[in-house]
């Protein structure tokens, strides 16, 4: 009785198929599915170098979709007046009061969480990215080469070999060098392994994570991350399907030497710490919320779907070089010493798959400002104007020069 009747009526639009029960665990899991309401009152903390540009093509693609309202970033900037503390006056429409309610806040900011709950409704899904350390500063130090801490070195290694004598912390964009993770979620970065209360900062720093996030997704786990956020907003498998956007091309990858991941560990201790605890909680989530064996079977269902996408959407079926790419409006921003790829569209389909195509390959900055001339369009035709002078937004910093 109790698997029949009521719970049909409560499935959301995209539940399709629910079978026969078989056993407790499928009641239960098909009771979970049927239940649950697809959220949209969605922060997403956008962290550096982690995949996050993948996730917010994600967002923005759901939300623009539904008509959902984004809180972006004030006078058409890109990011939220990262490196400062967020403030909720940050966001286009509140101080003039001209927006009412607020689903989904995802772009670049250093995290507040009071000032972000003055914008978001109280029901919110907080989620984030966390990439493994080293993975993530062999990233940074190619893209924010031009930074002060890196603009002399000649290698990652030569920098963490002497970085003692040559980081200043106060030096402007200088806090992408250092534990940047830390950074971003709005804590003191200023920290290395010996640092003398270096795991009680760990341990205050992961405990207002666990407190302020309602999950915190692995980057070097981005389908099953998926599969795990499509569970935890109820959302559908084609809600979650992607292309990689923002990678770099081999060419500016530059292998690391066996013992500079252990100087990036030592270095960028505050975030070993944090990144060690979150993979781990990551695994108990998966375990909880959807299960080993379902977790594999959807996340090759999803792997699936983003294969059949890329068939149809992409010209040459992946990723390609900037100087390859023909719509400058399909070229992602380059910066540092990085080579971006981006996508060419596949021009053979028709206007509808054309449209949904586009979305998923638009890079950040233009999908940004497009959402903004959608909400606020006399706005964005002000900052069109050459007499509003507006301070050009790059990503990576406010006004970084
Ligand atoms: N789906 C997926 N899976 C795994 N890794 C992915 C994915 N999408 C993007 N990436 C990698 O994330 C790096 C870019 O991160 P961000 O988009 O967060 O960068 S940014 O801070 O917004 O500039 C960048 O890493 P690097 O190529 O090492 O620089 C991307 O390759």
């Amino acid at each position: 009785r109790y698997f029949f009747s009521p719970v049909t009526l409560l499935l959301p639009k995209h539940v399709t198929s629910l079978g026969l029960p078989g056993s407790l665990a499928h009641i239960n899991s098909v009771h979970t599915k049927s239940t649950c309401h697809p959220k949209s009152n969605i922060f997403f903390l956008k962290t550096h170098k982690t995949a996050s540009s993948t996730i917010l093509n994600i967002l923005y693609r759901y939300g623009e979709s539904r008509n959902l309202t984004f809180a972006l970033p004030l006078n058409k900037h890109s990011q939220l007046f990262y490196p400062f503390f967020f403030a909720s006056h940050f966001v286009e429409g509140v101080s003039s009061r001209s927006v009412r309610e607020f689903h989904i806040m995802c772009n670049h900011m250093r995290f507040t969480k009071s000032e972000v709950a003055k914008v978001m409704p109280e029901d919110t899904f907080y989620f984030s990215i966390l990439r493994h350390p080293v993975a993530m500063m062999e990233s940074i130090f190619i893209y924010y080469k031009s930074i002060p801490a890196f603009h002399k070195t000649r290698s990652l290694d030569s920098f963490l070999d002497s970085s003692w004598r040559n980081y200043n912390s106060s030096v402007k964009n200088n806090h992408y060098a250092h534990n940047i993770l830390a950074f971003d979620f709005g804590f003191d970065n200023n920290a290395a392994a010996d640092t003398e209360d270096l795991e009680e900062r760990a341990s205050m720093a992961i405990a207002a994570i666990e407190r302020d996030f309602h999950l915190i997704l692995i980057s070097e786990y981005f389908d099953e991350s998926m599969i795990l956020l499509k569970h935890a907003l109820c959302w559908s498998l084609e809600d979650v399907v992607s292309f990689k956007l923002n990678s770099r091309s081999e060419q500016t990858r530059h292998p690391l030497l066996p013992n500079t991941a252990e100087k990036i560990k030592r270095w960028n201790a505050l975030d070993w710490r944090i990144y060690l605890h979150f993979n781990t909680t990551f695994w108990h989530k998966v375990d909880s919320l959807v299960g080993q064996e379902q977790m594999k079977r959807e996340v090759s269902q999803l792997r699936e779907l983003q294969a059949k996408l890329a068939n149809s959407c992409l010209k040459d079926g992946g990723a390609v070089d900037p100087s390859q790419i023909k719509d400058a409006g399909l070229k992602p921003f380059q910066y540092g010493a990085a080579v971006i790829q981006g996508y060419n569209l596949n021009p053979h389909i028709d206007r509808q798959t054309k449209i949904k195509c586009q979305r998923l390959i638009t890079p950040e900055l233009q999908y940004t400002d497009r959402l903004y001339t959608q909400q606020f369009p006399e706005l964005a035709a002000k900052c069109m104007d050459p007499f509003f002078s507006v301070p050009i937004s790059i990503p990576g910093s406010y006004n970084f020069t």
